[in-house]
């Protein structure tokens, strides 16, 4: 991209990092028309969206391979590295692929769970076994590890069904055999033991049914656009908003390790996209929900085998059925688009295949992509530095000439078009959050897991996992001394008051900077950098002790309570104090004594 950048003529360039809002239908169809004769852009698209140069997608051979080298380290007892292979050979393998005379998926969700089972991660076993069965639902070796794992947990009822019906799908005599030594066990067990369903999902829900009791209003600031207030007194601590993001993105450094759609952590037995070969899930209810190109039929559980009998047939009915969720028919598939092995999901920077998400969706409720991808937001476009503005129209460009040529080829881009998705660009600039979960580096807990009582704070990390786009929660301005907190419990955004917030205030967060924490210079410097504002909040306009603190030192003097500023700070605060005392707006108990300071 880079060098597509700088063989772009000197004028088009001047052009754009000098245009307006106003201009961007003809800066982007002239970018556009030298873009569409330049052989290098054709070259770049090509491998960005090319079928031929796809790596993303599935591979037979790489997956029989990992398949291999999990099945050597599971022969040596090397239960962890086995699962270890079988879950990339996992994430490589199609999902109708043979491997022989079995399907390669079913193969290798059986084999995972049988490294599961030996590594005591029963219900985790158990979910693998239900994947295999999903998809085989006569696979016999499946059912067979279902039971030995349903037996474990004390789950006999469960266990003694499974392991009849793999006796019954089980071919080989010596197979027979085996299972029904594994089931006289079990009823034994059942005639000593009474039987408790442990769940499968085993991994605590989050109590996230919390609703906020009051409305937000939207009023309009002069200094800071629109805004949010509250007709009522929230007292400190209440929660205030809760939302679904309108669209989320995972970063790149957490692909392998957190689930693409809720954004937790992964458990050890993932759940790779059934399409292609980038996103892993913590469930099959989150793959579903993320969608992939895959279509599965759900298999009638009594085209299974005829033999069996009506009891269990409805025992393998329950266990192919539990295993989905439902969507609603407003539910839009994010991954789904983006989901043909070809590369440029992968490769372009996580903001601009949101701006693809964003996009898809609003055609998705939409049907058509004119008009309907300008977002109520705010966008920054005039305050962008040229290079970001030159940045933003390639992106555009390529972008949608990625979606055409990989997704829907009725997508024309053209300048109207193009200069709708580069102000989308720049509003995801401006209002898309961080989304940041809280991770425990408690070494003894489990991903995913908790220890009762929780960790101790000192071993919570905040990890920013990815970026998203709430279409009202981005209507809360920033405050370097902000009045409300905002955090994620998986996609839900939470916003919570700090304080006390007397009615018809407007409520802020803090988009990163706060005071006692950034020096003012340097959360001025930032927040300009990433959201192009110059900060009018009250830490920033009125003076505050805690910014000259940062900078300063106790006076020698020991009877005076000043403090000494290094030489620039001082003449910058001098500057401001003098604004502030000539301003009629400033409140009386903000002005310092001016001895007192300097
Ligand atoms: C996420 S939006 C907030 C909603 C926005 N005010 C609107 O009208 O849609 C962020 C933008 O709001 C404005 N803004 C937010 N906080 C501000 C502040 N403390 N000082 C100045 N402008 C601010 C800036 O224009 C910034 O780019």
């Amino acid at each position: 991209m880079e060098k597509l950048k700088s063989i772009i003529p000197d004028r088009i360039k001047r052009t754009i990092e000098e245009s307006g809002p106003e201009d961007l239908p003809s800066t982007c169809s002239t970018l556009l028309h030298w873009c569409l004769q330049t052989p290098l852009f054709h070259k770049i698209l090509g491998e960005l969206a090319g079928s031929d140069t796809a790596l993303c997608g599935k591979n037979m051979e790489a997956a029989l391979d990992f398949k291999r080298q999990g099945n050597s380290f599971f022969t040596k007892g090397d239960y962890a590295s086995a699962l270890h292979f079988y879950s990339k050979a996992l994430r490589l393998a199609p999902i109708d692929a043979q491997d022989m005379e079995k399907n390669l998926v079913a193969t290798l969700y059986v084999n995972r769970a049988s490294s599961l089972y030996k590594m005591d991660r029963l219900v985790e076993c158990l979910r693998d076994c239900n994947r295999a069965i999903v998809i085989s639902p006569s696979y016999a070796k499946a059912w067979y590890r279902r039971g030995v794992a349903n037996a474990a947990l004390g789950n006999n009822h469960h266990a003694t069904c499974d392991l009849k019906i793999s006796g019954i799908l089980e071919p080989s005599p010596s197979g027979k055999g085996h299972v029904e030594r594994e089931l006289k066990e079990t009823r034994d067990k059942c005639r000593n033991k009474s039987s408790s369903v442990v769940h499968q999902d085993g991994r605590s829900q989050s109590c996230i049914d919390e609703k906020p009791k009051m409305k937000l209003n939207i009023v309009h600031t002069p200094t800071k656009g629109r805004g949010l207030t509250t007709e009522v007194d929230i007292p400190e601590a209440t929660l205030v908003h809760t939302e679904q993001p309108y669209a989320m993105i995972i970063l790149k450094r957490f692909r392998d390790t957190y689930c693409h759609y809720c954004f937790k952590e992964l458990p050890v037995d993932v759940n790779p996209c059934p399409s292609c070969s980038i996103p892993v899930y913590c469930s099959q209810d989150c793959q579903l929900r993320a969608g992939g190109m895959f279509e599965r039929n759900i298999p009638k559980s009594n085209s299974i085998h005829k033999s069996i009998p009506d009891e269990l047939q409805k025992h393998i009915a329950e266990v192919i059925v539990t295993d989905r969720c439902k969507l609603d028919d407003n539910h839009f598939a994010e991954h789904r688009h983006e989901c043909k092995g070809v590369n440029w999901p992968a490769v372009l920077p996580p903001d601009i295949v949101l701006a693809g998400r964003i996009l898809c969706k609003a055609k998705h409720l939409a049907d058509s992509f004119e008009h309907q991808i300008a977002l109520d937001l705010a966008h920054n476009y005039a305050q962008t530095t040229p290079e970001d503005k030159l940045e933003f129209h390639i992106y555009a460009i390529v972008l949608l000439s990625c979606l055409q040529q990989s997704h829907d080829p009725k997508i024309q881009p053209d300048g109207v078009l193009i200069a709708q998705l580069v102000i989308l660009i720049s509003q995801i600039k401006v209002n898309s959050m961080a989304v940041v979960h809280m991770k425990s580096t408690d070494i003894n807990v489990a991903p995913g897991e908790s220890r009762a009582g929780g960790p101790s704070s000192s071993t919570l990390e905040q990890i920013r996992v990815g970026q998203a786009i709430y279409l009202s929660g981005s209507l809360f301005n920033h405050s370097c001394q902000p009045n409300v907190h905002a955090y994620f419990i998986s996609r839900t955004l939470f916003v919570r008051s700090t304080k006390f917030v007397a009615a018809g205030c407007t409520l802020e967060i803090s988009y990163g900077p706060q005071v006692g924490q950034w020096d003012l210079k340097d959360r001025q410097q930032r927040l300009h950098n990433d959201y192009s504002f110059e900060c009018q909040c009250e830490g920033c306009v009125d003076l505050n002790l805690s910014d000259l603190v940062l900078n300063a030192f106790g006076c020698a003097d020991r009877s005076c309570s000043g403090v000494v500023l290094e030489i620039g700070a001082a003449e910058y605060e001098k500057k401001r104090l003098r604004a502030l005392q000539s301003s009629p707006n400033t409140s009386p108990s903000k002005q310092l004594q001016q001895h007192q300071v300097f």
